[in-house]
């Protein structure tokens, strides 16, 4: 199944590239194959009902992996394998992969298995590579290691499966699912074979384990899979053995976690009683997205050729087609973290990376003084504290930040106010410069209505304003030896929503172009709670914080209203959400709106950030989202490349991205929107 814009599968999970997987465990019964193949049953079922497509259990789960000596029981091996075709048969009408742990007979040897089994077939036994025989383990005691076992077969209760090293396990029906399987100890060591997995195709890891606990282990457990997880661009299941494993010597905690590229998806509780599973959903789109920017993953493939070919089993999920919904941590604001302390690390790091790129750009061209046209709005807000940090840290003066409030027609009383506050409070030195004389002479001479009076509010009328601080700004500079400072952030430069060239579009250098709108107010509001100027900066900020958003060119209407961004361009949450997927992740207007409403329909779930007051925390339906997806695709797409492929430097600041031409975004800017419009048309209304 390949993931298409087919509005009748839009909120089918698996059709959107999706796949639920289950790291399960559950009490073990030491020696005792079918007991524990029930409850692998048990599970199983459960699984099946949830819509997961593949269930991972502990290592050698069907007979414990503490028996010691016992593995090598006659009876204890000939019952494993008949529980293990017990256990292939009772999978027929399930959905999920099932991977189990077995000790398995081959060539003489025995070996410390992971069984893959899917609808009735057993698909195939991966041996277990590195024993860990050191400290509290002694496995090379009882079972022989896997390393170098390529293009074999084993016999299970009479089933010949293919049997080594060297297997892949590939969805036919759904695109990207590609499994490989090892087991515990083969995560521990300096080349774990996932590696080799994931360069030939793997996209999910799966890992059956038993890892006895001793304080801190679970740390230790988390790091390998996210690090696993993080080099091989691909999700890492991890299932520890807990109750039931004999504590002789040794306690159990039945650790359980889901990882994708470096992030937890989900962890169980440890020290469970009873059964206790992780579930949650890996994006193999992103997978597959990584993989694609990532060029250095599959020259790592090419300088690094398995021992021997990996084969590949196909088998085909048949998974099913329903809104199971989408259980994975989903952020409203991909910029804006919502645990509180990584949204604090992430503003200390942007503020940081804008101050650092003023500072080279000054301390590079010996440029002593900036100059910067301050509204009171955010933006320019952010710049004017980045550059006084700057001039702090090079030792140079505030006074030589050179700052211009330039009322135009529309400037309201409040932001002129709030301009002339900040600029007191910081000590920076502040002029006034009204540009509406210049602009009524403009529109006169280019014979615009406005010039002479008439109420014509056109992209001209705003323009003009635009062009003409600018004008004034670059002017000023080359007068007062000085750089233009830029404030324009990301999300407008995403939007085209500038005045090009001789406008807001252009500066000597711009702080805030790698800058979400999203994250601007908490870049402000940090710097504001954490008093890192004056309180009495710290109060103006909170006041220019609390003021709409509005580029304030166009003149209040008859009833007060004042111009509104957002209600123009669309609001920024959803169009920032939008940017971070499509530059991030290269998802498509349908992917795109899946995640948004996923993210944005219901503002009672999930986790907003700090800051949003509760007043503010409102959602958008899918019909909303489609509306603003489609200007966001005719702006972005369609329109305003030619801005971004002409904008000035300035530093990248999110791993979601920048879109510098000499960046992180190369685009055409003779293109069009055809094809993302396409798609969008077929995301359904509801
Ligand atoms: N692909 C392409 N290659 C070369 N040129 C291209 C082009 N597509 C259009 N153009 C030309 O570009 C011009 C249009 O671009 P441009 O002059 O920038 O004007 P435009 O993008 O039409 O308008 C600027 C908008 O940005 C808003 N704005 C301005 C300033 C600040 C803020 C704010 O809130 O921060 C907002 C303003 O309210 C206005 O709605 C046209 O003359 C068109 O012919
Ligand atoms: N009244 C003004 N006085 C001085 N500069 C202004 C004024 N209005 C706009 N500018 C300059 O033009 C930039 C773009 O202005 P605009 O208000 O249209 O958009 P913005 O991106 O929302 O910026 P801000 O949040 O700083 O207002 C501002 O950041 C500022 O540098
Ligand atoms: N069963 C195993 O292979 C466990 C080994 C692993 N080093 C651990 O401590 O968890």
């Amino acid at each position: 199944m390949t993931p298409v814009p087919d509005p009748t599968r839009f909120h089918d999970l698996y059709a959107q590239g999706f796949l639920r997987v289950a790291a399960c465990t559950a009490p073990v019964v030491l020696a005792d194959p079918h007991a524990n193949a029930r409850a692998v049953i048990e599970q199983a079922t459960e699984c099946a009902a949830d819509g997961v497509g593949l269930a991972v259990f502990p290592e050698l789960g069907l007979v414990g992996y503490t028996i010691s000596d016992l593995l090598l029981q006659q009876s204890l091996l000939d019952t494993t394998e008949q529980a293990l075709a017990d256990l292939a048969a009772a999978s027929a009408s399930l959905l999920p992969v099932l991977v189990v742990g077995a000790p398995l007979r081959q060539g003489g040897a025995l070996y410390n298995c992971a069984v893959v089994i899917h609808r009735g077939r057993i698909l195939g036994a991966v041996p277990k590579s590195y024993r860990p025989n050191y400290r509290e383990f002694y496995e090379a005691r009882t079972s022989a290691s896997g390393i170098g076992l390529a293009g074999q077969t084993i016999a299970i209760a009479g089933d010949t499966v293919p049997f080594g090293t060297d297997l892949l396990f590939a969805a036919t029906d759904l695109r990207d699912f590609v499994l490989h399987v090892e087991i515990c100890e083969d995560l521990w060591v300096a080349q774990p074979p996932s590696g080799a997995g994931a360069l030939a195709g793997a996209t999910v890891l799966a890992n059956p384990s038993a890892s006895p606990i001793t304080i801190g282990r679970a740390d230790t457990r988390t790091l390998l899979c996210r690090a696993q997880s993080s080099r091989c661009l691909a999700a890492y299941v991890y299932a520890a053995a807990g109750e039931g494993e004999s504590t002789t010597d040794l306690a159990w905690d039945g650790q359980v976690g889901i990882y994708e590229a470096g992030d937890i998806l989900a962890e169980s509780g440890r020290f469970p009683t009873g059964p206790s599973r992780a579930t949650a959903d890996i994006d193999l789109m992103r997978l597959a997205q990584e993989r694609l920017r990532m060029t250095t993953f599959i020259e790592n493939a090419r300088a690094t050729p398995p021992a021997a070919p990996f084969r590949r089993i196909g088998f085909t999920l048949d998974p099913p087609i329903a809104d199971l919904g989408l259980r994975r941590p989903l952020e409203r604001f991909p910029f804006v973290p919502s645990d509180p302390a990584r949204l604090a690390s992430d503003c200390y790091e942007a503020y940081a990376i804008q101050v650092s790129g003023l500072v080279q750009r000054l301390r590079a061209t010996a440029t002593k003084r900036v100059v910067i046209g301050i509204s009171g709005g955010l933006d320019s807000t952010q710049a004017l504290i980045v550059a006084a940090r700057a001039f702090d840290r090079l030792g140079l003066p505030r006074s030589d930040i050179l700052a211009w409030t330039m009322p135009g027609f529309a400037t309201s009383g409040e932001t002129k106010a709030n301009a002339w506050a900040l600029m007191d409070a910081l000590g920076v030195r502040a002029a006034e410069l009204d540009i509406r004389p210049s602009a009524e002479l403009m529109l006169r001479m280019i014979d615009h209505p406005a010039g002479s009076g008439a109420p014509v509010y056109d992209t001209t009328f705003e323009n003009v304003q635009a062009g003409l601080r600018t004008d004034y700004l670059f002017r000023l500079a080359n007068h007062h030896q000085a750089l233009v400072l830029g404030t324009g952030d990301l999300s407008e430069i995403a939007l085209g929503w500038s005045t090009y060239g001789v406008g807001d579009h252009m500066s000597h250098y711009n702080v805030n172009s790698g800058v979400p709108k999203t994250l601007i107010q908490h870049l402000i509001r940090w710097v504001a709670e954490g008093d890192l100027y004056s309180p009495e900066v710290g109060d103006i900020l909170r006041r220019i914080l609390a003021t709409e958003i509005s580029p304030e060119l166009v003149p209040a209407g008859a009833d007060g209203a004042v111009q509104s961004t957002e209600a123009k361009i669309g609001p920024y949450a959803l169009q920032d959400f939008t940017l971070f997927h499509v530059l991030r992740h290269g998802f498509g207007p349908a992917r795109i709106a899946f995640l948004a409403e996923h993210a944005w329909s219901d503002p009672a779930a999930g986790r907003w950030p700090q800051g949003i007051a509760p007043d503010a925390r409102r959602g958008y339906d899918l019909a909303e989202i489609r509306h603003w997806l489609g200007v966001f695709v005719e702006r972005y797409f369609g329109f305003s490349q030619f801005k971004r492929s002409a904008m000035p430097n300035g530093p990248k600041v999110s791993h979601g991205g920048s879109l510098s031409p000499r960046g992180d975004w190369r685009a055409p800017s003779d293109g069009n929107a055809a094809l993302w419009r396409a798609e969008l048309a077929a995301i359904p209304e509801s």
